[in-house]
């Protein structure tokens, strides 16, 4: 762990299961890397991950099975190791590269800038090789214009003790934000190509599909689909992500997907048993298939020391491997370097995203609203005219703790170098309208308006199934999505062990008081249901609360008490533009981008070191 993070607490734990071929996963890191200083279950750095995953992996071969790490994308924005170097992540990458990582795949965050889709061509995809797969991903290559695949297709290998052979896949949903030198194929017109289509005639011991997809969403359900078309047998281990949430789904008994959290917070465990491994016939090509007795289980590990010694049977001195240390040295130095530890200010009290009520005191997204927005939204020329202020809230990625307040936090809390545009003199009545279009939830038709959901945070773009009904499918809300898994008949998995100790609903916050649990009390964190139970975390917590936000917020600035004004400068943040104008013409106002101008210097996230430095100045 970094130098200053919280010791981990000691907690019940939940043992591993092995089987013949097991993986660890990591999803959506956003730069994480040097773990969490004030969150004791999270404070693991990257150097503890490459620690861990060397002693599983001597474990696997000592057991004669086999360990891959996969990681699904979404490696950066988010933290200052990578936002807070000018060009963007000049250690991050270094930093990452450090661990062996089996199969990896892009997630959107590597796409939304020309440059990050460079360094992903440049850097990464030639520090993982033939590990690194693109399934549908094109990169334009700037020197010839021509468009490549930004990786290979798939990879076939076998793994090492076992030699069981592997087809895999590394899918993207279908995102559309995608910066011009890049070209995001839709996965139901990939999984159409000749390529693919003989890849899933190859008959492997097993597929894997690792992706930047949510475990829910439509696109994993075609591709596995597709694969089930072909070949009804071969198990396949799904690996997702993005919406930053832990979760299983077994889409039959042959098949498990799971989905990893975020920020380092989670390292996710799958191992599966009973894999038959397939036997060329003598007298033609084709191969026995006869898979029997096929069981998966999964865990989400704390991502802490303690949780890796318990998990090792390793302790603080035998723990640490020379290659971990180095990496957790290149985290520090890279620290020391950014200037990260600078303090802006000390944070009064604990501001959440979704910990707290919306609105409510305690709620980051109040504070924004009634503190931060109307003290920081100012363009001198046109102060006087009073404005609405709209940021989405999914621009907001991580919460405010009680105490000091960081350079590394303003990147924790707005990595997105977003500023502020606005649309001068619009009628109040019209203007006023825009942000209940915007958390309409695709209720409404509103023409050229993009899906809503995209605005909100990763956790609530696509509801979950509520594991405590007993229902097995559910709208979502937005599209009238089937949730719930695929199939109707509900997991089919060899091995459930249910766990339902630690049913008490108390809030308490992840972070504990004093980082210790020395009274023998549960410590809040993940209660995390699935398809496949409750037993998932590897450690026992005591449930958290978590509360819904709606898309976006907005501040009313430079109103008078008396009355509403008659027209408004609608300022918002960049992120918003391709929903702004669809949601103005909706309202009744005739404007088009040419109406859309820069409000002010800076970004949300400059304004907010700024707001920092001027208001919480008591010592802490
Ligand atoms: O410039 C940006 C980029 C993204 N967002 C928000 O983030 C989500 C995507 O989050 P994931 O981590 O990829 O799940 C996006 O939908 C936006 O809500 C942003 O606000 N500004």
């Amino acid at each position: 762990a970094q130098p200053g993070a919280v010791k981990p607490v000691a907690a019940p734990m939940r043992d591993l299961t092995w089987g013949q071929l097991n993986f660890l996963h990591t999803t959506d890191t956003h730069a994480w890397l040097s773990g969490h200083f004030l969150e004791p279950s999270f404070s693991a750095d990257w150097g503890d991950y490459i620690s861990f995953s060397q002693h599983m992996r001597k474990l696997a071969d000592d057991k004669g099975a086999d360990l891959l790490l996969i990681d699904t994308g979404d490696r950066i924005e988010g933290s200052g190791i990578y936002d807070g170097s000018v060009p963007k992540g000049i250690y991050q990458y270094d930093i990452y590269a450090q661990q062996k990582v089996d199969l990896l795949s892009t997630g959107n965050h590597e796409l939304y800038k020309a440059y990050s889709i460079d360094m992903e061509h440049n850097t990464t995809v030639p520090n993982f090789k033939e590990n690194y797969i693109a399934s549908n991903l094109d990169y334009i290559d700037p020197k010839t214009g021509k468009r490549v695949p930004q990786a290979q297709r798939y990879r076939k290998f076998k793994t090492k003790n076992l030699g069981l052979n592997i087809v895999a896949f590394g899918f993207l949903f279908d995102f559309t934000g995608n910066a011009n030198n890049s070209i995001v194929q839709p996965v139901a017109d990939t999984i159409k190509e000749d390529w693919f289509q003989a890849a899933i005639k190859e008959k492997p011991d097993l597929f894997v599909v690792i992706g930047h997809v949510g475990v829910r969403m439509q696109e994993f359900k075609d591709i596995f689909t597709a694969i089930r078309k072909e070949d009804w047998d071969t198990p396949i281990a799904f690996f997702g992500g993005h919406l930053h949430i832990r979760d299983a789904v077994s889409y039959d008994s042959k098949s498990l997907a799971i989905a990893s959290g975020r920020y380092l917070e989670t390292i996710g465990w799958m191992s599966i048993d009973g894999i038959a491994k397939k036997q060329p016939k003598e007298d033609d090509d084709e191969q026995v298939a006869a898979q029997k007795g096929i069981s998966f289980s999964r865990k989400y590990i704390d991502n802490n020391l303690y949780g890796m010694y318990y998990h090792t049977g390793l302790n603080e001195t035998t723990f640490p491997t020379k290659e971990g240390r180095k990496a957790s040295q290149m985290i520090e130095d890279a620290r020391k370097a950014l200037d990260l530890d600078h303090r802006y200010g000390c944070a009064p009290r604990d501001l959440w995203m979704t910990r707290a009520p919306y609105p409510g005191k305690d709620s980051i997204y109040s504070w924004l609203e009634e503190e931060v927005l109307p003290s920081v939204v100012v363009n001198e020329d046109r102060k006087d005219k009073p404005r609405l202020a709209i940021l989405n809230t999914g621009g907001i990625r991580f919460d405010i703790f009680k105490g000091p307040f960081t350079r590394d936090d303003t990147f924790t809390v707005s990595p997105f170098n977003s500023g502020f545009r606005y649309v001068a003199d619009v009628p109040y009545e019209i203007a006023a309208k825009v942000i209940g279009i915007l958390n309409s939830q695709a209720k409404i038709f509103v023409h050229g308006l993009p899906n809503t959901r995209q605005l909100t945070i990763p956790q609530q773009m696509y509801p979950r199934p509520n594991f405590d009904e007993e229902t097995e499918t559910v709208e979502d809300g937005q599209d009238g999505v089937e949730l719930g898994g695929f199939g109707k008949e509900g997991p089919e998995i060899d091995e459930v062990v249910q766990d339902d100790e630690n049913e008490e609903e108390v809030r308490l916050e992840l972070r504990g008081d004093d980082g210790s649990s020395d009274n023998g009390e549960l410590f809040g964190g993940y209660t995390t249901k699935d398809d496949i139970g409750k037993d998932g975390d590897d450690t026992v917590h005591k449930p958290i609360d978590f509360y819904a936000v709606p898309n976006c917020i907005q501040a009313e600035v430079g109103f008078s008490a008396d009355e509403k004004p008659k027209a408004v400068d609608l300022v918002f943040i960049d992120f918003l533009l391709p929903w702004i104008i669809p949601a103005l013409k909706f309202s009744g106002g005739d404007y088009s981008a040419k109406d859309v101008e820069p409000y002010m210097e800076g970004t949300l996230t400059t304004k907010l070191a700024e707001w920092i430095s001027d208001n919480w100045k008591d010592e802490c």
